[in-house]
């Protein structure tokens, strides 16, 4: 299916940390998971991959992370090869797992240090101790993990993630389940870590988490990557804006004189919704104005909105359904 958006998904031409090409993975039931996905994860982005239930993304991020073994394709971290050249690949990422599977008699502190040993990493008690500190679990460090509430363990999990002073962070669904507050403390964080130069991938089913948070972002389908673009141009190409007009009298329907014009009335036939596209140059709005006023339909408020990524995002995925009924 061709992109809803015509930038390649692979570009030659950026500072890529991460280098996915033609990454296909059927499992053993048979069932095609990744279809030929092309990525480059710039150096030092925070990247949101998002998708349905199912769409591929866990398995996408098993498969850089070494967990799980491609059908075909490459993948490169920070020039090497995930498979050639495993070790030093998957030095340079840390994985933020959906699942939280860390040993529950273990005191943070040691959980920490393990995680740090299994990458043959020098003991460093003072990066560990900012890691914990930065993540407000300093003085939880001699807590058991099973002693901990689950914003803790999830935190617990990023720690360990970290341990190895990855160059790269594979977060997947970091805040799902997560009340607010701490959902605003992990985005904290995040650009914490983007500040001091970690590439981060998450993926999300909170919109407004990709909306808030990402620079790019990338909308994978049933297997395959139907749009990758920077967030601000994704809103500008695929966004759409909105003008409602509450009439002064209601009407019965839209007049057929403007029927060609993109109006909804709403049930109550009080108010006139337009659409238009929020790229374009002339809106069309002071003509559609002009002839309400012809008509002698005037309004007493107007306001204008503009899409959410969430809704772009539905559209993106309802498209990507009809193309393939
Ligand atoms: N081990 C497996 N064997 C067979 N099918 C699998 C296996 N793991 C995943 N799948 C299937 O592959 C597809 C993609 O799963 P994946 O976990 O990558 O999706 P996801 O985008 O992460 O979904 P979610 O948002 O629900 O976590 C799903 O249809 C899933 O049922």
């Amino acid at each position: 299916m061709p992109s809803a958006v015509d930038t390649p998904a692979h570009d030659p031409a950026i500072d890529a940390i991460i280098d996915v090409r033609g990454l296909t993975k059927t499992y053993a039931s048979g069932f095609q998971a990744l279809k030929g996905v092309d990525l480059s994860i710039r150096r030092g982005e925070i990247f949101a991959l998002l998708g349905p239930n199912g769409a591929g993304k866990t398995t996408l991020i098993s498969i850089v992370c070494g967990i799980v073994n491609a059908s075909s394709g490459t993948v490169s971290a920070d020039g090497h090869d995930i498979v050639r050249d495993y070790r030093a690949a998957r030095s340079k990422i840390g994985l933020v797992p959906q699942e939280l599977s860390t040993d529950a008699f273990e005191s943070v502190w040691a959980t920490v240090r393990f995680s740090r040993g299994l990458f043959g990493k020098p003991r460093d008690d003072a990066y560990l101790e900012k890691v914990l500190r930065d993540l407000s679990l300093w003085d939880k460090k001699d807590s058991k993990i099973m002693a901990l509430s689950g914003g803790m363990k999830r935190r617990v999990l990023i720690a360990k993630a970290l341990a190895h002073e990855p160059q790269i962070l594979f977060l997947d669904e970091p805040t799902a389940g997560v009340d607010v507050e701490l959902r605003h403390d992990m985005w904290e964080m995040v650009r914490r870590l983007r500040e001091n130069g970690t590439t981060i991938i998450l993926t999300t089913h909170y919109i407004e988490e990709a909306e808030d948070m990402a620079d790019r972002i990338g909308v994978i389908n049933r297997g395959e990557l139907i749009v990758v673009e920077d967030k601000a141009t994704l809103m500008r190409k695929l966004g759409k804006k909105q003008l409602a007009l509450q009439l002064q009298a209601p009407l019965e329907q839209v007049p057929d004189a403007l029927a060609s014009y993109p109006l909804e009335l709403s049930a109550d036939g009080q108010t006139l919704v337009y659409t238009f596209d929020a790229q374009a140059q002339e809106t069309g709005i002071a003509a559609l104005l002009r002839r309400l006023h012809d008509h002698g339909i005037d309004f007493k408020d107007l306001h204008s909105s503009e899409s959410s990524l969430e809704e772009i995002f539905v559209s993106l995925v309802r498209k990507g359904r009809e193309v393939r009924a």
